[in-house]
């Protein structure tokens, strides 16, 4: 489905401080990009971390608003902040602030993220259970003013591997610039400016720039059972 426009860059693993990972740089222009790293952390590893999570964590199913109806949230989540910054707020949800203390394992794959992120320093983390195809994410963007004009957002996935999908928000205003037909600009956006990865057990993918004021994402439900994926978004939220 999706056509790449983009350059990827694989830079050689020596490179890159994080272990021989070989990373692709996807740049979707207009100063979006993306970082995506498959082997990230090593795979046994990855897989007591995704245990130690799956037990562990106390993870809900939250209530919250959509369109003002509400609704349980469709995957189970848990928020991680250090102390001193402002309350979470989504969809008319505020998740109990738990501490990096509370859960060391959690510092240990922070100091990964950061190390392979030289610059970052991420000070929330929100973690999604998916525990089977019928648990989604639907499109948005984490376009939040408490993450700033171009957030960094850090996502590594654990366990089953689910496609997590980009499309480009669309643009009423540069479209009425062009003076081109709506409809047909719309249809182009809907083929063209779609990119989709498949997260794999211990990958790391990052956006970053204005990715999130210009795209939308989604990890969408799948059709056949799966097993349980847990995606963990490190994120920056300035004071
Ligand atoms: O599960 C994922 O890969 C994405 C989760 C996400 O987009 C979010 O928590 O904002
Ligand atoms: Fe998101």
């Amino acid at each position: 489905m999706s056509l790449l426009k983009f350059k990827a860059v694989s830079e050689p693993a020596n490179s890159n401080p994080n272990d021989g990972a070989k990373r692709k740089i996807l740049d979707f222009g207009n100063g979006s990009d993306v970082i995506y790293i498959q082997r990230f952390l090593p795979l046994d590893q990855s897989w007591k971390w995704f245990d130690y999570l799956d037990k562990e964590i106390p993870w809900t199913r939250p209530t919250i608003r959509v369109f003002g109806r509400s609704c349980v949230q469709p995957r189970d989540m848990c928020y991680v902040a250090s102390p001193g910054l402002p309350e979470l707020m989504y969809s008319g949800y505020q998740p109990h602030a738990y501490s990096w203390d509370d859960y060391p394992s959690l510092r240990d794959i922070l100091d990964a993220v950061h190390k392979a992120l030289p610059g970052s320093s991420f000070n929330s983390l929100l973690l999604n259970r998916y525990k089977g195809g019928n648990d989604y994410v639907s499109w948005h963007s984490d376009d939040e003013k408490l993450y700033g004009p171009t957030p960094e957002i850090a996502s590594v996935s654990f366990g089953c591997e689910r496609e997590f999908i980009l499309k480009k928000k669309p643009s009423k205003t540069s479209r009425e610039k062009n003076g081109e037909p709506v409809g047909k600009r719309l249809k182009q956006n809907i083929c063209t400016d779609q990119h989709s990865f498949t997260l794999k057990h211990g990958s790391l993918l990052v956006m970053r720039g204005y990715t999130q004021r210009d795209w939308l994402h989604s990890v969408p439900k799948r059709a056949k059972p799966e097993t349980t994926r847990i995606n963990l978004t490190f994120r920056h939220v300035f004071l």
